[in-house]
């Protein structure tokens, strides 16, 4: 999927990877054209000035901005991208004048680049990363606070119905929420392995602190000028990551079929004197017929490997079906089916085949997404007291606490579980809200608690 590359923290993706990365893009751009998203492209590059413009939350991020400055210093330094707002939207200002330019929906497609210094991980944490980032201009907070939940239900769809990870939609807090918006949505995985929650995808409010920063205004149908509300929103190539941590086994990758870039390996099973060219012929049609079905299968008839060999390669690579087909397979007008998710073999008619192959990528579609669930929901521990909080962080917990929703706390829990696994923080307030009876306190605080909330260590 990936090779390393010789600066730290960046890596070449390879076709395996990207093919995923594709199959997810198909399905998100389809989305957001019908959301009416426009498709722009704008430079890598922003001047260091124009990037200070955002300059009350840069400054928790200024480390992480690669700059160069030419060769005489007259010359002002030029950063590459760590987000796109301050290229965006200097432009956004000029490009609206009117109500009838709004809405304005952006949607670029590309790299950008973090100079993080924490330890680099394939996928989780690079320092340049592919990603979409959605823009949206509107005259009202209404339309604005609409389209915030649209994507975030796109986004759950990319985890649950492709990635087949459980997510949980909530909203984050004031202390973790993006500092330049109004308010920030997500979804949020959890790695049971690590007991580690990590976030899917952001969508946030950003309300018109921006409009207020860029100038962005607009005169409304009265011929009043005001100012725009905004959204913007992402999801990265980390979402491949989440999926290789949540489904991978000990053979390797177990890929769900909807994202699988080849979804059905066949392969031919020779045998001493019996008919190889039949075999081939055999799987050769076999392939065609499940292509033509819209089906992504590939024959692998490499003569310098056994089929034990490839059996073993082909799980590593964690393609969801294998077909073999060897003399009694032909001799019986059978093909024999081999599932990668729970090893399963099924002996199914040839005539029969684009019809059972469906039903068992949808099986193991379905089967991924629901065991991933529930070792999700194994992990979740619902707890009242800091001494349970302290207990269920150590054993890996994915914790629901109730919360006095005060930021103090939020950074006093933060200071007092600070370790070498790192701090516990809250990975967002579930929309999905648990009963929360009256006189129920705060675990850290004592006070009166105002809602439940997920905590945990984080990616
Ligand atoms: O999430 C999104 C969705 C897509 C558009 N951008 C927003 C917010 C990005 C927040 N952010 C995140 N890392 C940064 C790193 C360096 C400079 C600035 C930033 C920065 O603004």
């Amino acid at each position: 999927m990936i090779e390393y590359y010789d600066i730290s923290g960046c890596y070449i993706l390879r076709p395996w990877a990207m093919e995923i990365w594709e199959l997810l893009k198909e399905f998100f751009d389809s989305e957001i054209k019908k959301l009416k998203l426009k498709p722009y492209y704008f430079p890598l590059f922003v001047t260091e000035n124009v990037l200070q413009k955002e300059k009350d939350h840069i400054e928790g991020f200024a480390p992480e901005v690669v700059t160069k400055s030419g060769k005489s210093d007259l010359e002002a330094p030029i950063a590459i991208r760590p987000t796109s707002e301050t290229v965006m939207y200097p432009y956004f200002s000029k490009w609206i004048r009117s109500h009838r330019d709004l809405p304005l929906k952006c949607n670029q497609w590309c790299n950008v680049v973090r100079w993080e210094f924490s330890n680099p991980t394939p996928f989780i944490r690079s320092r340049e990363f592919l990603w979409q980032e959605g823009h949206t201009v509107f005259a009202t907070k209404e339309e604005a606070d609409e389209e915030v939940l649209q994507i975030l239900e796109l986004y759950r769809r990319i985890y649950e119905e492709f990635l087949a990870v459980p997510v949980s939609k909530g909203r984050k807090s004031e202390m973790e929420k993006f500092a330049g918006g109004l308010y920030t949505t997500s979804v949020e995985a959890f790695i049971p392995n690590t007991g580690r929650g990590i976030q899917g995808a952001t969508s946030h409010c950003l309300g018109q602190n921006f409009a207020k920063m860029f100038d962005i205004t607009f005169e409304n149908e009265k011929g009043e000028r005001s100012m725009v509300w905004q959204n913007s929103w992402a999801y990265t190539t980390r979402s491949i990551g989440v999926m290789i941590m949540t489904h991978g086994d000990d053979k390797g990758l177990v890929l769900p079929p909807k994202v699988a870039p080849i979804q059905v390996i066949v392969i031919p099973v020779p045998f001493k004197d019996a008919d190889t060219t039949a075999i081939k012929g055999a799987c050769e049609s076999a392939v065609y017929t499940l292509n033509q079905a819209g089906i992504r299968a590939d024959l692998d008839a490499r003569e310098n490997y056994s089929p034990g060999w490839k059996y073993s390669q082909w799980e590593m690579k964690g393609v969801p079906l294998r077909i073999e087909i060897g003399p009694k397979d032909l001799a019986n007008k059978q093909v024999r089916i081999v599932r990668r998710d729970n090893g399963t073999k099924v002996d199914i008619p040839s005539t029969d085949l684009v019809e059972q192959v469906r039903v068992l990528l949808d099986g193991i579609q379905v089967n991924l997404l629901e065991t991933a669930k529930a070792k999700r929901d194994a992990c979740i521990e619902i707890i009242s007291t800091w001494d349970e909080f302290i207990a269920a962080l150590n054993n890996k917990k994915l914790i629901l606490a109730p919360w006095c929703d005060e930021e103090e706390v939020e950074k006093d829990v933060k200071a007092r579980t600070k370790g070498e696994l790192g701090a516990a923080k809250t990975l967002c307030t579930p929309f999905d809200q648990p009963d929360l009876p009256s006189g129920t306190v705060c675990f850290a605080s004592g006070k009166p608690a105002q809602k439940w909330s997920f905590w945990g260590r984080s990616y």
